[in-house]
This record gives structure tokens, C-alpha cells and sequence, in this order.
């Protein structure tokens, strides 16, 4: 008897372009929501586009966000039940998208995604990732009912920020190969759609790499719309393997060994470049990885992460240990094989 069954959860409306933040309300008010909107933001967004915000709905409330962390939710979700908000309207970064996503799903409505930067794709995904404990990677929410991404905002926004959302859908390329052998070694369920959809999403944006500058809006919007098609490809997956394997990884132990240190995207993207040497060898594509992600600007060795040079070998040799992903750094890797691979792309110096 045949018994797959598939559900896909998408947002329903999604504006990228310029000036579409006041567009917000009209863009709302088509998904039929009841109740008063709870805004959920941080510092910078708040004054940058707040007010705009708020003008578009009728009685906002507003939160505003410090920082990323389980206590952050539950103070979100405490005044949440004190607002009784219809749903949520995250405006910012990941921090609070992330924040208001996760504290949707506790309260058990919808929220609406309003980034201030492209920095990952967790901006339009159904993916939260709030460290709880030793958890480090994100974990299944409901994705936003809409997003509305401003290019003339994220134009503005620091240039590292969109370098750092380059990189990683650059990453994209690293985790479909995981992801590929995973199912061949370990009859991993995979999606033929949502793997060609997160590759053809990273070639389009190595494609255009030569027009994402800083300060273009043309930039901002052919950056977010990669993450949106990144978003939708772990959507029809139903998990994060798209757009996430060993390359995040090794960037969730920097970010318990090395905390703050590196953007996601600029860690998964130097990371990518390693795994890309170990799935293909020297003559493989690890030199083509590298040279986008520097011809956008993103980092390409750990010292340009911050990182030293221990502090990276320990992180590749224990990614394994992170969660329960079959990826080409199953087991484990030792650490003479480590610097070898760290060396050999000139990740550090040797
Ligand atoms: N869900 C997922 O799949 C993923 C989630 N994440 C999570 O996302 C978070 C990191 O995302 P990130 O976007 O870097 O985080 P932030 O939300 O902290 O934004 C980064 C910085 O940009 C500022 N900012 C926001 N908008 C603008 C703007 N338009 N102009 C100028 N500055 C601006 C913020 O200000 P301010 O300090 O005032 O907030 C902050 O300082 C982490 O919590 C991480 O765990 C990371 C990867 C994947
Ligand atoms: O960052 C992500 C995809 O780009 C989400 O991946 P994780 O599930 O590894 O957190
Ligand atoms: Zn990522």
C-alpha cells in the first residue's frame, strides 16, 4: 500500500523590491489575519523602520528584542499573552525573525517576515535556531504566512551582512552533495525538486556575482530572492538538508568553541570550501567555491573569520558529533587530515 504523504508549508505572499515595506499592511491584510499585530524587532530596525511599520495597522504593539536566546522567547511569549496579538510581524535581522518564529509557534499563530538585511536564510525559512543548551542548528517551525523584503532597506544595511547571505547559499552546493550521500550510503529520504532547486539557486547566484555590489538595491534583490528559493527548497524538503550539511556543521562547534566570533554565512562559506575538497579532491570544484565567495566579498580563510588556527581544526575534527546528519565527515575526521584538508585550500597557512 502506498503511504507517502507530503505537506509543504510556503508563504503565501512574497514581495521583494523597492519601497515594498509600504506595501506591508495591503500585503497582510490579503492573508485575512484577525486581531492586532505584535511587532517583534530589535534596536536598529525598530529605528529604522518601526514607525513605518507601525503606521500601516491598526492599535501595534511592539517588542523589542536584545538578544537571540530561549530566555528571549519566553519573555516574548510572556507578553504576547499579555498584547493577545492575531499574529506577529518580525522586522529585522535574524534575531528577532528567529525569535518571533519560534515564540508563533508556541502561542500558536502566524507571524510575517519583514527582513532589514539578507544575511541567511533562516530569514524566510520555516527553520528556527535559538541555541537551547548544546543545540546549535535550527529546528522545524511554521515559515512565515508572507515576506516583505525592502530592497531599498537591505541595500542600506552593512555590505558584510549580504556578503554573508551569499555565502551561504554558496554553501548550498556542499550540502546537496551531503545530502546525495547521505541517500546513497544511508537510504536518507531526498528530494529530487528541493535538491535542484538549492543548487540551481547557488549557480544563478555564482552567475550574477559580478552585480552584487555593495549599496545596489539590484543587488539586495537578487540576494533575497536566492534566499527565498533557499527557503522554499528546505520547505519541500521538509528539513534544512538543502541548504545545510557538513559545511554547517563545522560552523554550529565555531559557534559553541568560538561564540560571536563570524557571520553564519561567512562560517559556512569557508567551511564549504573544505568539504567541497573532501567530497571532490584537489582537482574538484573546492577553487571555484573559494573564488566566488572572495569575488563577493566573504571570507575565505579562517583568519578572515577571526578564527585561529586550532580553534578551526578542533571545530572539523568534533562537527560530526553535532547532530545526527550522515554527511562526507560521518565519523569524524582526524586532525592530521584536518590540517591537510585546512592547508590544502589554504584555509589556514600550515
Ligand atoms: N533560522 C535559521 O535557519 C538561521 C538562524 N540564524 C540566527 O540568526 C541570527 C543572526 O542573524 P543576523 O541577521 O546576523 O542577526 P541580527 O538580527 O542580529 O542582525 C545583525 C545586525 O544587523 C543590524 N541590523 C538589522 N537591520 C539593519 C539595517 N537595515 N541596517 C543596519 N543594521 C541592521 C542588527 O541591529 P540590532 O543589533 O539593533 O539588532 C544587528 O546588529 C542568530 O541568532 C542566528 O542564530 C542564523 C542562521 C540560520
Ligand atoms: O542555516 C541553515 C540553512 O542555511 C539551517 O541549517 P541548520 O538546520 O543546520 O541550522
Ligand atoms: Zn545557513
Amino acid at each position: 500500500m502506498f503511504e507517502k504523504t507530503t505537506w509543504i508549508k510556503l508563504p503565501r505572499n512574497v514581495l521583494v523590491g523597492h519601497g515594498v515595506l509600504d506595501d506591508l499592511g495591503e500585503a497582510v491584510g490579503e492573508l485575512y489575519l484577525t486581531g492586532r499585530p505584535l511587532i517583534v524587532t530589535s534596536p536598529t530596525p525598530n529605528d529604522i523602520a518601526g514607525d513605518r511599520v507601525r503606521a500601516q495597522f491598526d492599535d501595534p504593539a511592539t517588542a523589542v528584542v536584545k538578544e537571540a536566546s530561549f530566555e528571549a522567547v519566553e519573555e516574548l511569549t510572556e507578553t504576547a499573552e499579555a498584547v493577545d496579538p492575531g499574529y506577529l510581524i518580525a522586522l529585522g535581522g535574524g534575531k528577532p525573525i528567529d525569535i518571533a518564529k519560534m515564540a508563533a509557534d508556541h502561542l500558536g499563530v502566524g507571524f510575517v517576515s519583514v527582513p532589514t538585511v539578507a544575511s541567511h536564510d533562516g530569514i524566510v525559512s520555516g527553520r528556527s535556531s535559538i541555541p537551547e543548551g548544546d543545540t546549535r542548528h535550527s529546528v522545524a517551525a511554521d515559515p512565515p504566512l508572507a515576506v516583505v523584503a525592502d530592497t531599498t532597506l537591505i541595500a542600506e544595511a552593512p555590505w558584510r551582512l549580504t556578503t554573508a547571505g551569499c555565502a551561504d547559499i554558496i554553501s548550498n552546493y556542499t550540502a546537496v552533495k551531503d545530502w546525495r550521500l547521505a541517500r546513497r550510503l544511508r537510504n536518507v529520504e531526498y528530494s529530487e525538486y528541493a535538491g535542484a532547486l538549492s543548487e540551481m539557486t547557488a549557480e544563478l547566484l555564482v552567475e550574477n556575482a559580478d552585480m552584487i555590489r555593495p549599496g545596489l538595491e539590484e543587488s539586495a534583490w537578487v540576494v533575497v530572492k536566492a534566499l527565498v528559493s533557499s527557503g522554499v527548497a528546505m520547505s519541500i524538503a521538509g528539513s534544512s538538508r538543502p541548504a545545510s550539511g557538513a559545511e554547517h556543521l563545522i560552523s554550529h562547534q565555531l559557534d559553541r568553541s568560538a561564540p560571536g566570533r563570524a557571520l553564519h554565512g561567512h562560517q559556512v562559506g569557508v567551511a564549504s570550501i573544505m568539504t567541497e575538497y573532501l567530497h571532490s579532491g584537489e582537482n574538484g570544484e573546492w577553487a571555484a567555491i573559494r573564488d566566488a565567495l572572495a569575488e563577493l566579498d566573504a571570507p575565505t580563510t579562517a583568519a578572515e573569520l577571526g578564527i585561529d588556527d586550532a580553534e578551526l581544526i578542533a571545530a572539523l575534527t568534533s562537527a560530526h558529533e553535532i547532530r545526527d546528519r550522515y554527511t562526507i565527515l560521518q565519523g569524524g575526521i582526524n586532525e592530521a587530515a584536518a590540517i591537510e584538508v585546512a592547508t590544502a585550500t589554504g584555509v589556514i597557512d600550515g
